[in-house]
């Protein structure tokens, strides 16, 4: 049913942090643990599991595995995931995922710099995947980050598109880059859509400082003020086609005033488990966000973790499709109880 309203969108998901080791480390991460680090963390098939079946029933549909980039490349890790029966992350990801889908949640798997192999293999398990591009330029905070190379992100993303991988991206803002990076960043995205139509979000993410990131200066990071958020907003509504949406995370910052401004859509939003990449940020009340946005003229309307006109395309990974035909409806969103 539409209200005539225009439609603010978001999805329902549970937060599968599958590991937090990772070959990079990004100076704005607050995520990251070393191998030998007592916080260093891969959960188990074991607590996994009951976190898919909460969100089942708390009628979340998308799993969002998110994890530290090729976090083998540490030996020590390669060993732990091989006792697991695995021998890489993407292959136990791959698994992962098969469970989510018999579970009844939909993966979007958003891991960080990706082989095109890695990229065949989970691309029929997930309704969408995510890779943000952070920034075309070269920046302090991604010293010692072979992932970050924007090389290696832009390409990741073209293999998304010519495998037809429907791709959440985006670009984070306030670490160390330039407004023209900004722009630049925006365009080559904008490249790639108007070349393979793959990218469904871009997310234009603020900069939020972790405990410990004081020093922050030393790597050029700066939460960004409002007034950049809004300048980058209009940018990326400017640059981008018409049919990608642009999310903010509603957990960093305040939405309503953004509308204005282009953004559709406030991402996933999870009634169980927290932002473990912004755990000092709980997650509003979706209650709360509908009755802000209706109340200001806006409909609140839940989305799968794949976009509606992807839905209504078959543009997804081939293995999720019965689940995604139970949980649509004729529009492409998700269906009413
Ligand atoms: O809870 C979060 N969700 C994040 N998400 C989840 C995202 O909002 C949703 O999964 C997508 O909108 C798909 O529904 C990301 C997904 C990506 O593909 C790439 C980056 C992010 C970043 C975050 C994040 O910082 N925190
Ligand atoms: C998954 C995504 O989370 C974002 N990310 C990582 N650290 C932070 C932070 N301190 N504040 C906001 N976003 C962050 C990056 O853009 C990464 O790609
Ligand atoms: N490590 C991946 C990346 O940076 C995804 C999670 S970031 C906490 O792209
Ligand atoms: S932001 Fe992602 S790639 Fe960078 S250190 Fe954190 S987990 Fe690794």
């Amino acid at each position: 049913m539409s209200t005539g309203m225009p439609i603010i969108t978001f999805s329902k998901n549970v937060f599968i942090p599958v590991t937090n080791v990772c070959r990079n480390q990004c100076a704005y991460c607050g995520f990251w643990r070393a191998p030998d680090h007592p916080g260093a963390s891969l959960l188990t098939e074991e607590e996994i599991l009951p976190i898919f079946q909460n969100g089942v029933l708390n009628g979340c549909t998308e799993a969002l595995f998110t994890f530290g980039e090729y976090p083998e490349t540490h030996p020590f890790f390669q060993k732990q995931l091989n006792a697991m029966g695995f021998e890489s992350i993407v292959d136990y990801v791959a698994h992962l995922s098969e469970l989510a889908i018999d579970c009844g949640i939909l993966p979007h798997t958003n891991g960080g710099a990706l082989t095109r192999k890695d990229l065949e293999k989970l691309a029929p398990l997930n309704a969408s995947m995510g890779l943000m591009l952070e920034t075309t330029a070269d920046v302090p905070a991604h010293k010692n980050c072979p992932g970050k190379d924007p090389k290696v992100r832009l390409d990741m993303i073209n293999n998304a598109g010519i495998l037809g991988i429907p791709m959440t991206t985006g670009i984070l803002v306030g670490i160390g880059e330039t407004k023209a990076d900004r722009v630049d960043s925006l365009e080559q995205i904008a490249k790639f859509h108007h070349k393979y139509g793959h990218i469904q979000e871009v997310i234009v993410q603020n900069y939020s400082p972790k405990p410990g990131q004081n020093d922050g200066n030393r790597f050029g990071l700066c939460p960004p003020s409002k007034e950049e958020m809004v300048e980058t907003i209009c940018a990326a509504r400017k640059i981008l086609p018409a049919d990608v949406a642009v999310q903010v995370a509603p957990n960093l910052i305040a939405p309503l005033d953004l509308i204005k401004y282009g953004v559709s859509d406030l991402g996933g939003i999870s009634p169980v488990t927290k932002d473990y990449i912004n755990p000092e940020a709980p997650w509003p009340k979706i209650e709360m966000l509908q009755t802000l946005l209706n109340e200001n003229g806006y409909e609140f309307r839940e989305r799968l973790p794949v976009y509606p006109h992807f839905v209504l395309k078959e543009k997804y990974g081939i293995r999720t499709k019965p689940l995604i035909l139970k949980l649509v409806d004729e529009n492409g969103y998700r269906k009413g109880d």
